[in-house]
């Protein structure tokens, strides 16, 4: 399972990167969304957010699956228009494994 995963997540970050290299707007979503700036590739991650919350509370199984991969897509697209991938994420992840969110919280109290 873990190892789908990965494979997915860098098999998406590998097609945004090409995008982003060849920049043929007319031709990809991904180069034409990021023709138009990073603030529009953070707006799409915003709204692909709500929509996600949206259909956690509200819609089934499927429709949360395609707005969380929804989601997913455009943070692979904002990372990577800024030079960064999932492998820094994953390490960020690997981190703070076994780190209590809680004990992590009341290290940060004054
Ligand atoms: N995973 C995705 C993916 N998920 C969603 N989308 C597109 O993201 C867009 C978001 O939908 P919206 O309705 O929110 O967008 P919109 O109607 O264009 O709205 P606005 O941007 O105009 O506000 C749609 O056009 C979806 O088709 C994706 N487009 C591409 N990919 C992956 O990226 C690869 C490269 O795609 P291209 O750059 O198009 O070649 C593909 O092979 C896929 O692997």
């Amino acid at each position: 399972m873990a190892d789908d995963i990965g494979a997915a997540f860098a098999q998406l970050e590998a097609v945004v990167r090409d995008r982003l290299a060849a920049g043929e707007a007319g031709a990809s979503y991904v180069a034409a969304l990021a023709a138009k700036g990073r603030g529009k590739i953070a707006q799409k991650v915003g709204e692909e957010a709500t929509e996600t919350i949206i259909a956690a509370l509200t819609e089934g199984d499927a429709a949360l699956t395609g707005e969380a991969a929804d989601l997913i897509f455009h943070l692979t697209v904002l990372l990577a228009e800024r030079g960064l991938g999932w492998d820094a994420v994953a390490a960020e992840l690997a981190r703070r494994h076994g780190t209590s969110g809680l004990a992590e919280k009341a290290s940060r109290q004054p």
